[in-house]
């Protein structure tokens, strides 16, 4: 589903140019759910926009579903495989835009017909009720909207969701019911996700395998269960995983 092959991404030039992302590589296969994990500015977000074309200053392969992409221009095609939801759904929704624009637009966008029947589909299958069609960002919960921006990321029907730390910005209480959520939609819909995570436990929970990342680098590809059996191969991963107090504390959430 999803090949990254020696990967550079950089940001501004020579002396001041920064190596965010350093001949990275690792294959997702259809169906998977794969977490990339390291410290603050190891990449981990850097890799999820290489792909999605946020950035456009990079080298290497990345391939989804064997077409190549290239620069910064992904086509409505791409779109509709790949869509991606981002950290803080306050930042990544237009504050004067109700819930039904975003999605209407959302489905026009991608030439979708029976825009109100799907905007209930869509409106159920995060969880929230009719009723929210015509509310503002504003009259929603910090969860509430982070289901919205599933929702738009889920209009497109794509088959691969890249998560930047689709949790973190939220509260601790309500941070389970969206991971639960993501859980459910992989299974009835099948998809692939690459989810990005400074939280070793949430990877732990919803992933098959992960890349530990450092200084831009992957230092290590591993099967989760290694992760949750705290047994990571490199001295690095082990340090982090260390470090997760909240992991060696509670374990992975269930
Ligand atoms: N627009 C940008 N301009 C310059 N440098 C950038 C830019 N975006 C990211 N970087 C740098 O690239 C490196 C990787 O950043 P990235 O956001 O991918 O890290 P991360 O692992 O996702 O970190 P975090 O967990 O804190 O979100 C960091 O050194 C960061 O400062």
């Amino acid at each position: 589903m999803l090949n990254i092959d020696h990967l550079d991404v950089w940001f501004g030039d020579p002396p001041e140019r920064v190596d965010a992302v350093k001949s990275a590589g690792f294959t997702v296969a259809q169906g998977e759910s794969f977490g990339l994990v390291g410290e603050s500015g190891s990449g981990k977000s850097t890799i999820l926009r290489a792909i999605t074309g946020l950035i456009g200053t990079w080298s290497g392969l990345i391939e989804v579903d064997g077409e190549k992409v290239s620069g910064q221009h992904r086509s409505r095609a791409f779109h509709k495989t790949v869509q991606m939801v981002f950290q803080d759904p306050y930042a990544s929704l237009h504050p004067r835009h109700s819930v039904d624009r975003v999605l209407s637009e959302t489905l026009h966008l991608q030439g979708m017909d029976q825009i109100d029947a799907r905007i209930t589909r869509l409106l159920d299958s995060v969880g929230l009720g009719k009723g929210f069609r015509f509310r503002y960002p504003h009259q929603l919960s910090g969860g509430q909207r982070q289901r919205v921006a599933i929702a738009r990321a889920l209009a497109a029907e794509p088959r691969l969701l890249l998560l930047d730390e689709p949790t973190s910005a939220l509260d601790v209480s309500v941070q389970a019911e969206i991971l639960n959520l993501l859980t459910d939609l992989r299974r009835e819909r099948g998809l692939t996700y690459v989810m990005v995570s400074h939280d070793l436990a949430v990877v732990a929970h919803m992933c098959d395998r992960l890349a530990v990342m450092r200084g831009g680098e992957i230092v290590e590809v591993m099967e989760a269960a290694r992760l949750r059996a705290g047994d990571p191969a490199s001295d690095y991963a082990r340090a982090l995983l260390a470090a997760s107090a909240g992991f060696a504390r509670e374990g992975a959430p269930g």
